[in-house]
């Protein structure tokens, strides 16, 4: 998995991947600047677009002056704009590139960009390497840059944005940031959705090994990382290997998340799926999940039979009573989410009684609502790592890029999903997921991450050919696609 360095660290990465590749810093820089134009020329971007190129003096500048050049071989109508007062403080790299900007590509002060005479701005102004609020120039810079109507795309992180932190003045407003290596971990902040709009991580080639000569609980999880995780069954399988799944779920009037997490359990890959039920509405589950069985509130539950137990989704509060049972009679982590959080949050003395190991999946809100309001994304990631160290559970931190809490500290970023998953009932469709997957045997490490991401890449299929009429049923019917897609049996 990719480990999410700091700002701060990049200048040595860069170094450490220049010494063990036997390259030169300016070699690295060309080569994240061929992978930025590689990106851009694939963007169906006309060649008589005009673009127009901040460059900053720093390596940030020099990446977007190499980005110019590389362009202007393409055919694209490249104009620069210098962010600085006098060439005498370029960094190295930036300099070797500001010698190079070739014949036929014009050069002028940030001060005399007219935003009508451009189709795209690339900001290359600022990345990284900036330290303590933005000063007072760079501000009207950025201000500068913001006065663009069109489409911005920031390299590497969009100007004014420190790389690790919350930001509490007006950054580049970027419709794309291309970000070099891995995240940086302020674009993964909820906060800065207006400064870095949708992320795009380019490889530069930069080995795994590097990055493991850093110290760092965040992650970043993707596609290829999956296989590690996922389990394999063989032809002697039968259906009590693929687990027996309980849903504590659905109420009068909610039974329609009670249907999806079955549903999704089901289309995960569980043997047999049970969902407990109000004995009133036995008929909405058996008449639209006919493969799943129900139980019943008031009947006597083997709660250890099972394998695993998902709890919350359209569950009502009334179920306090209910929630402790399961918590008394089953010793196994357990999913939580949804009318379950909201008990807890109303009870915080369940905490110390939720079997270890158990996954809660709050949103922003239900976040909210079990530990309170955080200033910042950070804090409120540094407050989710003690809670989980310290209670031994896990959280999955639901929204853009959810984050895996895990119970050693570490902290997952996942990369999968897209827009159109904000939307009634997805979360019930991950509860089904991560339910199915804990009774398949996964360790509920394995199951947070293979649920996770693939529940995301079902939402981007199902996105994809739904667009915005896209509806929670459409992402399970996208799992099997999913299972595919990962090349998972
Ligand atoms: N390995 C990788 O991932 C690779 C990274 N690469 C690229 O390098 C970039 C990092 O480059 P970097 O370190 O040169 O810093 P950068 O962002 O250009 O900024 C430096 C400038 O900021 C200024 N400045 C500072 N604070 C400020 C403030 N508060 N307000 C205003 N200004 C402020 C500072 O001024 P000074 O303090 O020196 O006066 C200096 O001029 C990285 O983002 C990526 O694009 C690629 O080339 C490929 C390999
Ligand atoms: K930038």
């Amino acid at each position: 998995m990719l480990r999410i360095i700091k700002g701060s660290e990049v200048a040595t990465l860069d170094e450490l991947t220049v010494v063990h590749q036997r390259i030169s810093s300016f070699e690295l820089m060309e080569r994240a600047a061929l992978s930025f134009v590689n990106w851009f020329t694939n963007q169906a971007m006309s060649k008589s677009s005009r673009v127009a190129i901040f460059f900053g003096p720093g390596n940030n500048g020099g990446d977007g002056l190499a980005i110019g050049r590389l362009l202007h071989k393409h055919g694209y109508s490249i104009h620069l704009f210098s962010c600085f007062e006098s060439n005498s403080g370029l960094s190295s790299d930036c300099q070797k590139n500001f010698e190079l900007i070739p014949f036929g590509v014009l050069n002028s002060s940030w001060k005399e960009f007219q935003k009508e005479d451009f189709d795209c701005v690339i900001d290359s102004f600022l990345g990284v390497g900036i330290r303590g609020e933005l000063r007072h120039q760079a501000k009207n810079i950025v201000s500068k840059i913001n006065s663009f109507p069109g489409k911005k795309i920031a390299v590497d992180l969009p100007s004014g944005l420190p790389a690790d932190t919350s930001c509490l003045w007006e950054c580049v407003q970027a419709d794309i940031t291309v970000t070099f290596a891995f995240p940086k971990l302020s674009l993964l902040f909820p906060e800065h959705a207006k400064y870095s709009g949708e992320m795009v991580v380019l490889d530069i080639g930069i080995p795994d090994s590097i990055y493991e000569q850093f110290n760092s609980y965040f992650f970043f999880l993707r596609e290829i990382d999956l296989c590690a995780f996922h389990k394999t069954f063989h032809r002697f399988s039968h259906k009590g290997d693929f687990g027996k799944v309980l849903l504590v779920a659905g109420s009068k009037g909610k039974m329609g998340a009670a249907m999806l997490a079955t549903k999704s359990a089901l289309r995960t890959g569980s043997g047999l799926v049970t969902c407990l039920v109000p004995e009133d509405e036995r008929c909405s589950i058996h008449s639209s999940v006919p493969e799943a069985m129900a139980v019943f509130y008031d009947s006597e539950i083997n709660f250890s039979a099972y394998d695993s137990i998902g709890i919350g989704p359209g569950l009502g509060l009334d179920k306090l009573v209910l929630l402790e049972r399961v918590f008394d009679n089953f010793p196994y982590p357990v999913v939580l989410d949804a009318d379950a959080l909201t008990i807890l949050a109303r009870n915080p003395y369940l905490f110390a009684k939720i079997p270890k190991g158990s996954i809660l999946t709050p949103h922003l809100g239900e976040f909210e609502r079990l530990f309170g309001n955080f200033e910042s994304h950070i804090d409120r990631l540094k407050f989710a790592q003690d809670f989980c160290v310290s209670h031994q559970l896990n959280l999955v931190l639901k929204g853009a890029n959810t984050v895996i809490c895990l119970s050693d500290g570490r902290q997952i970023f996942n990369s999968s999903g897209c827009r159109h998953m904000a939307t009634a009932g997805v979360g019930d469709v991950l509860t089904g997921m991560l339910t199915s997957f804990l009774g398949q045997g996964y360790s509920p490490e394995a199951a947070m991450i293979c649920g996770v991401f693939q529940h995301g890449l079902a939402g981007e299929l199902a996105g994809m050919e739904k667009v915005r009429s896209m509806i929670a049923s459409d992402l399970i019917d996208q799992i099997p696609a999913s299972f595919k897609k990962l090349g998972v049996e």
